[in-house]
Order: structure tokens, then sequence, then C-alpha cells
């Protein structure tokens, strides 16, 4: 056996080793879980004969992936090629072209993102005159998401809704935008799962077919798995071998201590209950961290050992000791971030390090506009993971919807968003004719265009609608040809339309920047094209509909990485920075004023958990004593996360002045109770981003309370952007506007 194999530790070497049958690898982080998944496959290959063809390996990001599949090829050498290795939704993808027309779909479906969402259910909302004031758009896409997640169908949605009569409002909302999507052969994120598992359950063909084809399943991190996606693996799991008998190869690895993802529908019984769902499972268990210096991960330890609801594990690492875990208490928010970077640029020049090896993590996204200003300011090359999307840009998202009208005129809300752009002189009048025509006929947008001079009222506008529909067939007509080169296809767009125009006349900064996205877009389907076996258009989209920001990360180029801490799950890095680390920060308002505020502080201290360990080498931590939040300073106090980091681990940079405020234990304290924790007083009654929004229980004229500003009258409610905002008269402190969901204000009769 090559000596590959060598490197592993012996229990590692069990779960690499391990024969045929369920396999649970349950282990504490930087164990190598990941890197045990890729030895076993590149074991399968090159030890058990297995067919790179029949090995389905899913991973929690593409870029895990494609890691993957490099390091089989290091190991092996061939094959890697034809193992399926792929997220749960680009498996799904995969796997619903194919079969997907079994279920009443069309195998050219659109994968609807956010945006996409949004738009459909404002549609719905109109149709069903919901009050969106009540049922804000974004609790009800949640609603039908979380069912989705938990494989409840509208009509299973409807039956549990009973007499309540919310509760039937959102089943008429989540029928109604099912059916909306269904019209426009259009799967949102949520359906990729439902729709395959549904897939299988109605048709034993398709369903066989991939049993037969996954011999040998591995799933990395495991814990995150929601109920539709174990239910996707023990479907595809529970195939027959020759014999007849069920095998359950499958093999899966995770660690419930970095369960992070409840929020989206993640279900730790899947991990819990694994040995009940698969009879003769085995169970390996591996303790040695390989990542971390020993003062990082028994800052880790003692950080986890607080939380009551765990499997006790105990991780210890052979490496060295390694530098104290820094703590700084900063001023202020802007000081944190200027001496943080000043100090990543110092290592750096003192030849200590390369830019990628840091990294900064933080528990919103909103945090990172201070660190990028510093960055921009001291020339240091990062990359922010999550903010902006490129794809959520508006000029890539109107290319992308000419692309799928192309591609697949079923998908409305593409057709709607291009239909006027650039302007032709078709209104929102014009578009809601098209509209009712479409639904009363039951044909989609785009073909009710077609039928423009059918439509009654649109005598005058049809002239305008025509061009635009024959310039699509024009486009759609040349895509077919087979001499035709997919790569000149946004060329041909932009040429037709003249969108660009518009841009070049402006000849302003924003103008040319557009213009650069646009080529980059034309970059990516380039690379596209010929890194593909057979090209299409729709292969394209799906590809752009998949892309995630973690995949973005290219290791290869110097420069610095900023993430949230949820981002950062199954990454490492040498250096790594954990900012705002205060109470209403991390932990999250949001988790210290939950209904179930213990169980919300155990899933924040899971995230602080991945974040300590993702540092292999030097870890610092920092709090600021007040920080600015949408426009309003506050004040907090330092994490309790801290103060459960023993301080002989602990290199704490502060006056010594401010010692009396933090409350360090001196001595290592593993397993203290939870009864005896003293949790700090909370932070100032103001929110951050990451709210969740609910529908409001006052209304205009209501009086509502407020913790600072006391009783006042509700004057205006209106939807701005992605909340309520709530104008409030108080008496003594006058009229205030205010966000809903970060106000907290209530109702007081
Ligand atoms: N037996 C070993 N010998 C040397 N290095 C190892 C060994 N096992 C794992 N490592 C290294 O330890 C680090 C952590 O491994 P890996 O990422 O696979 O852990 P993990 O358990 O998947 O972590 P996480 O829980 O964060 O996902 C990697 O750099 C890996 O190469
Ligand atoms: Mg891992």
């Amino acid at each position: 056996m090559s000596n590959i194999y060598d490197t592993l530790n012996p229990e590692q070497k069990k779960a690499v080793l391990h024969d045929k049958g369920p396999l649970l690898i349950l282990a504490g982080a930087g164990s190598g879980k990941t890197r045990v998944l890729t030895h076993r496959i590149a074991y399968l290959i090159e030890h058990r004969n297995v067919n790179p063809w029949n090995i389905l390996a899913i991973t929690f990001t593409n870029k895990a992936a494609r890691e993957m599949r490099e390091r089989v090829d290091q190991i092996v050498g061939y094959g890697s090629e034809n193992i399926w290795v792929s997220t749960f939704h680009s498996t799904c993808v995969r796997i619903l072209r194919r079969f997907i027309d079994r279920i009443g779909y069309e195998r050219s479906f659109s994968i609807y993102d956010t945006d996409d969402q949004k738009a459909l259910m404002r549609e719905v909302c109109k149709y069903l005159q919901i009050d969106t004031k009540r049922m804000p758009e974004r609790s009800l896409l949640s609603a039908i998401s979380k069912a989705k997640d938990e494989l409840i169908s509208p009509e299973e949605f409807e039956k549990r809704a009973g007499g309540d009569y919310n509760e039937r409002k959102y089943a008429q909302v989540y029928k109604e935008y099912q059916k909306r999507l269904k019209s426009s052969n259009a799967l949102d994120f949520d359906d990729l799962i439902f729709k395959t598992v549904e897939l299988f359950m109605n048709d034993k063909e398709a369903l066989t077919y991939y049993q037969n084809r996954f011999r040998y399943i591995m799933v990395d991190e495991y814990q995150d798995t929601n109920t539709a996606q174990f239910r996707l693996i023990h479907l595809l799991a529970s195939g027959v071998n020759e014999f007849g008998k069920k095998e359950y190869n499958l093999c899966v690895v995770g660690d419930d201590d970095q369960s992070i993802y409840k929020f989206r529908g993640a279900n730790i019984h899947n991990i819990l209950n694994f040995e009940q769902a698969f009879p003769n499972t085995k169970v390996i268990k591996l303790e040695q961290n390989y990542r971390s210096s020993k003062n990082i991960l028994n800052a880790a330890n003692e950080v986890i050992a607080n939380n009551t609801k765990r499997k006790e594990k105990s991780l210890w690492t052979d490496n060295e000791d390694g530098d104290p875990v820094n703590y700084t208490l900063f001023e202020s928010d802007i000081e944190e971030a200027d001496i943080i970077t000043a100090e990543i640029k110092r290592t750096v020049e003192n030849n200590k390090a390369n830019y990628n090896d840091f990294a900064i993590l933080y528990r919103t996204n909103a945090q990172s506009r201070i660190f990028e200003e510093k960055l921009i300011q001291r020339n240091i090359p990062y990359k922010i993971i999550g903010s902006i999307n490129f794809y959520a840009r508006k000029e890539i998202k109107d290319i992308l919807a000419y692309l799928k009208t192309i591609d697949n005129g079923l998908d409305n809300i593409a057709v709607k968003r291009i239909i006027n752009v650039p302007r032709r002189g078709i209104g929102l009048t014009t578009i809601d004719r098209v509209n009712d025509y479409a639904l009363l006929n039951d044909i989609s947008f785009y073909e009710a265009l077609t039928r423009a001079y059918q439509i009654p009222g649109l005598e005058r506008t049809a002239s305008k609608i025509t061009p635009f529909v024959s310039m699509i067939e024009g486009l759609r007509s040349r895509l077919q040809q087979d001499s035709y080169n997919l790569t000149e296809i946004i060329d041909d767009i932009l040429d037709a339309t003249g969108y660009l125009k518009e841009f070049e006349d402006l000849d302003t900064e924003e103008a040319k920047d557009r213009i650069a996205n646009i080529d980059e877009l034309v970059n990516k389907l380039v690379t596209y094209v010929e890194d593909t076996d057979e090209p299409s258009l729709s292969g394209f989209l799906e590809e752009v509909a998949l892309v995630s920001d973690i995949d973005n990360l290219d290791e290869s180029s110097d420069h610095m990485v900023l993430m949230t801490l949820h981002s950062a799950k199954g990454l490492e890095f040498p250096y790594v920075y954990i900012c705002g680390m205060e109470e209403g920060i991390f932990p999250s308002y949001m988790s210290i004023h939950a209904d179930n505020p213990e169980e919300e502080i155990e899933e924040e201290r899971r995230l602080c958990y991945v974040g300590i360990t993702r540092a292999k080498k030097c870890l610092s931590l920092s709090s600021a004593k007040h920080r600015m939040l949408r426009g309003d300073i506050m004040y907090n106090k330092p994490s309790r996360f801290i103060h459960e980091i023993p301080r002989y681990l602990m290199k704490v940079n502060m006056p010594e002045a401010n010692m009396p405020e933090i409350n360090i234990p001196a001595t290592p304290r593993y397993h203290h109770s939870q009864k005896n924790y003293k949790p700090f007083a909370t932070a100032e009654p103001k929110n951050f981003a990451g709210s969740n929004m609910g529908s409001l229980d006052y209304e205009v004229g209501d009086s509502v309370k407020h913790i600072k500003f006391g009783i006042g009258t509700v004057t205006n409610i209106v939807m701005g952007g992605k909340d309520y905002e709530v104008t409030v008269d108080f008496p003594r402190f006058g009229t205030k506007k205010l966000i809903a969901s970060f106000a907290k204000l209530t109702r007081v009769d």
C-alpha cells in the first residue's frame, strides 16, 4: 500500500480502510475528517477497485469539492474526473436535469435566486391581496423555505394549518408561490432538494438508477444537513447489492459542536440518530487535532465545554503550545480595524507571513466596512467573502435575465426584468395587461408577449412588444445553429439591445464599472465554454446559479480574506482575528433576547468554537468599548465567550486599569456547570443586521413601548427596503424613525 496512508493515525486509518456498511466519523475540529474522506475515496479506488464512477462525495462548498478532486488525483493519479463530487444543490441540479420531466417540469428549468424569489413573492402577495405590513414577504419566504427543508408540501402545510387564520394565509401563499414557480418552470434553492426527493419517491426507476450508480456515498459537514437532505441521502444509500441486500455504503463525517445552521433547518438529530437510521453503523471518533497550537485548541475546548447539550469529546494535540491567545479591548470599532490591519501589515512586512495566511472573521457582514476602509488605506490586498455578490449586480442580473429568456422563455421573472431594459416604452400598465392575459390563458408571460396583438387594451403598445419578441427569437435561432459559438452570445445580446450604449454615453466611473463587470461575465462564459465538454447555455446558467461566494476564494493569489464566522466553516488559516467579541454582537442581541436564549446562546457558542478552531498558529480576539451601529453609538461589554477562556491561555493587551471589567478565570476550568455561570448584563438594546423579521403586532395609532424612549404613539409605518420603518412620537424624546426589527417595540394596551 502506498505510503500516503502511513501519514494517518490509527483511528483515521480505520476509517479510511473501513470496508462496507455505514460509517459515522464523529470528531472535533481539525481532527482530519475532511482529510479522511479524501483518503478514503483514494483508497476505495486504488485498493478496492471501486470504479470512480460509483462514488458520490457531498461537500459543503464547491471549493471543498475541487480540493477533494485534486487530492484524489495526487494520490491515485487518475479517475478523479469521474467521481461525482459536489454540493447538495449541484448534485440535485444534475439529477433533476436528467429526470425532472418525470414530475412534470421541463428539463430546462430555471433556478431562482433570492431576488427572483422576492420578485415572485411580491406578485403573489399582490394577487392574493396580502397585507405585507402584517405579513412581510420576507417572513413568508422564510416560512416556505422552512417548510421545504422539512419536506412539507403546500397541501400538507394547508392540512396542518387547521383553522388558524395566519397559518391558513401562509398556506395559501405557499400554494400560489409554488404554482407560479411551476408555471415559470423554475425551482428555488430549497426546491432543488425537495424536488429531487419528490422525484425519488415517485419514480422508482430514477431512484434505482442512482442507487446503482452511487455505490459509495460520503458526506462532509454532516452536522449541518437538514431533514430534506437527510431523506435524500437515506434514499440514495438504500440501494440493494447483487445479493438483494441493503449495504448502506454511506460514510458521513461531522462534529455536533460545529452545528451552526439551525436557522437554515439543519437538524442535529441527523447526526445524533444516525446509528438508529442506519443499522450496524460503525462509529469512529478522532481525537487528535492536527491544525491548531495547544493554546488555541485549549481555548476552544474551554469555550465549548460551557455547552450543556453536547456529546462529550476530548480533543488534544501534539502541536506546540504556541503563542497565547491574544485578547485586546479596543476603545472603538475604528481603533479595532486600524490596529488589526496595521498589525497584519507589519507581520507580513517582517517576512513572517503572506497575506493569504490571514483571515478576519466577524459575526455579521456589516462589520466588514470599516475594515475594508482601513485595508484600502494601508494598501493591503484583501477579498471580502459574501459581500455584494458579483451576480447580484444590476447589469449582471440584466444580462443573465436575457440569457434566461433566450434559454427558457418560461422564466417569467427574467422576461419581466428585461422587457423594458433598455427602455422600449413598455410601461407597467402594459406589463400588467400582458400578465393578466397570461394568467387567464394559463400561458407564460413570454408566450403572451408573442400574442401581443390579441391582448385587449394593447392596440398601441403591441408594436413596441413585437420587436422585442423578434429580437429574442432571432437570438434563439442563432444559438441553435451548429456553427454558433456560445461565447458570442453576450456580445450578440449587447449588439441587439444597445444595452451598453447608455453606459458608454454616460462615461462615468460607475458606468465604466458596469461595463467592466459585463466584461467579467464574458470572461466567465469563455472559461466555461473552454472547460466544459458539451457547453450549453443552460449549463452556463446553472453553473452561475450555483456559485457561492466562498467558491471564489482563490488561495493561490496573495490576499487576505474577511468573512463571517459561518462562511469560515471547514477552512483553516495560520492567523485568525475574531473581532467584535461583545455581548449583543457575538453572542448576538437576537440570541440573548430570544424566547429560548439557552439554546440560541449554545448555537452562538458553537459558532465561536468554529471560529477559534480555524486558527493554526495565532489567534487574536478583540472587542471594542463602543461601536457605531445604524448611526448610534453602542456600548457593549466584552463577550461572555472571552470570559470563558482561562487567563493562563491569554495575553491580554489592554491597560490594567480596565481589568476589573473583565473577569477572566486564572485557572483551567473545563466542564463547569451552566448553573454557576453568571452571564453579563446584556448590551444596550440596539440591534444589528441579521435580525429576524416577523410581522408587527402594532399599527398606526397604537401605543408602543421602546426600551430607551419609553411609551409613544405610532404615527407611520412604511416598508423600507428590508424592514419596516416605524415612526413613533415619544412625548419626552420627540419623533423618532425606527427600524422595526431593531427597535423591538412592544404594544401597550
Ligand atoms: N494524520 C495527519 N497528519 C498530518 N496532518 C494531518 C493529519 N490529519 C489531518 N491533518 C491536517 O490537519 C488539518 C485539519 O484537517 P481537516 O481539515 O481534514 O480537519 P477536519 O476535521 O475536517 O476539520 P473541520 O472540523 O474544521 O472541518 C489539515 O491541515 C490536515 O492536512
Ligand atoms: Mg472538514
